[in-house]
């Protein structure tokens, strides 16, 4: 049986995927969605020469020329400017934010400034432009501040506002059903029967679509028949959903039936069957407009496979092209035999040594179904298709999770 490379397989899964439409939506509603085309600022920013401090804007010149007294002609809080010249041996009273008056162009702070009545004594003389923020010094009107590919976060919310925009464009969310497939599996909460577990992996992809920026769509667990499957199937399509990923079902035994059902509904099939461990029951294909991943069903192998793929799908569909590999480098902790042809991702530990270098001790124990290790995992660890055998202290992949 002839199995295909992980890289491979990546590569026929986001080759050609066209990112989806733009929305707008409020900035209020688009923390952690992604951008979809450059923003320029509709403004200047500050749009005047501004006091950064509160005390009395003065000329510079006057300061220069050894003044010590200086008399007040008025006064300019932020956001009401005084519309009058300073002319020599005046000054304003100021506030932080308001725009530097005419005639004036340095910053006395209130603390070196004694006031009596009209006139202010100078404590210490300010240094010239000192506490003046000109205008633009943050940006200008029609810079480009943003741009895809890019995830919007409070950084970028923040700046956004600035720019004047309340409303920014985004790829839409794609939406991800999630089925699963078992005559074993109930929901969480509920009650398994003797021979029954709780189904785990729909809560762990859905949590990861999320993080990913897509829109998890429940469509709950099926029974082991050709009928009860294909009527879910069909709901996820009927759901207009971007994705349909099915959890399980995806080998070889008489009641894995996913992909002879899918190919009923006539899923053209892209690939089956991956030289990686865990995830080799891999199966990916499109239903119409929609593309299909049918994620194996042990738990850890359905977990690393929606990293590995979804996880880079969901990014093509936000326009973020190829998703990089994102491993980095670390010192292997223990030995590590030679590996067979499938690329295996490795559970492992992963800490810095007092040198701050990265650690990835492996875990004695690998198997796919061992969700309590993959959560004290720190890092998969990448080995190659007949990697040799590898001894603690050389340096390996690997992929933090
Ligand atoms: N003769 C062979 N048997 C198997 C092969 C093979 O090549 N030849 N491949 C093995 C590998 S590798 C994997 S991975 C599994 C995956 O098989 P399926 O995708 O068909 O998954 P199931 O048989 O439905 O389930 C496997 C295992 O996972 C549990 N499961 C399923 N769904 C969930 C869920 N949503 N939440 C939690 N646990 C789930 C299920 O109860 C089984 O224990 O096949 C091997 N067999
Ligand atoms: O691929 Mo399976 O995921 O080795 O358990």
């Amino acid at each position: 049986m002839s199995l295909m490379p992980v890289e491979d397989a990546l590569a026929r899964l986001i080759d050609g995927v066209q990112p989806l439409e733009t929305e707008l939506v409020a900035l209020e509603a688009a923390n952690g969605r992604w951008l979809s085309a450059p923003l320029a600022s509709t403004r200047t920013q500050p749009p005047f020469a501004a006091s950064a401090m509160d005390g009395y804007a003065v000329r510079a010149g006057d300061i220069a020329s050894g003044i010590a007294v200086l008399t007040v002609i008025g006064e300019a809080p932020a956001g009401h400017g005084f519309s009058g010249h300073v002319g020599p041996g005046q000054s304003v009273r100021i506030f932080t934010g308001a725009p530097v008056p005419d005639g004036a162009d340095t910053i006395l702070i209130q603390e070196n400034a004694e006031r009596s009545g009209d006139q202010i004594t100078i404590l210490e003389a300010p240094k010239a432009g000192a506490f003046v923020r000109p205008a633009g010094l943050d940006f200008s009107d029609g810079e480009v501040l943003l741009e895809p590919p890019l995830r919007l976060g409070y950084r970028e919310l923040a700046l956004a506002a600035a720019m004047n925009h309340a409303v920014v464009p985004v790829y839409r969310k794609p939406k991800v059903a999630i089925l699963a497939t078992g005559d074993e599996l109930v929901r969480p909460g509920a009650n398994p029967g003797p021979d029954q577990i709780i189904a785990s992996n729909h809560a762990g992809i859905a949590a990861l679509v999320e993080d990913c920026g897509g829109l998890p769509l429940d469509l709950g667990i099926s029974k082991d028949d050709p009928e009860t499957l294909a009527a879910h199937v069909r709901r996820g399509l009927a759901a207009d959903a971007d994705i349909l990923v099915t959890l399980g079902g995806a080998s070889v035994g008489d009641h894995d039936l996913v992909q002879d059902v899918l190919g009923n509904e006539g899923m053209d099939l892209a690939f089956w069957r991956i030289a990686m461990r865990p995830g080799k029951p891999l199966m990916a294909g499109h239903l119409g407009k929609t593309k299909v991943l049918g994620l194996p069903g042990n738990p850890v192998s359905s977990l690393v496979c929606g990293l590995l793929f979804l996880k880079p799908l969901i990014a093509a569909l936000l326009g973020q092209g190829k998703a990089a590999g994102g491993t980095k480098q670390a010192t292997l902790g223990a030995d590590l035999k030679e590996n067979d042809r499938r690329q295996d991702y490795i559970r492992a530990s992963l800490e810095e040594d007092d040198k701050g270098q990265l650690v990835a001790t492996p875990f004695a124990k690998q198997d796919s179904s061992m969700l309590a290790l993959l959560s004290k995992s720190g890092a998969l660890i990448v080995r190659p298709p007949h990697a040799q055998a590898e001894k603690a202290g050389s340096t390996v992949p690997v992929l933090p999770l």
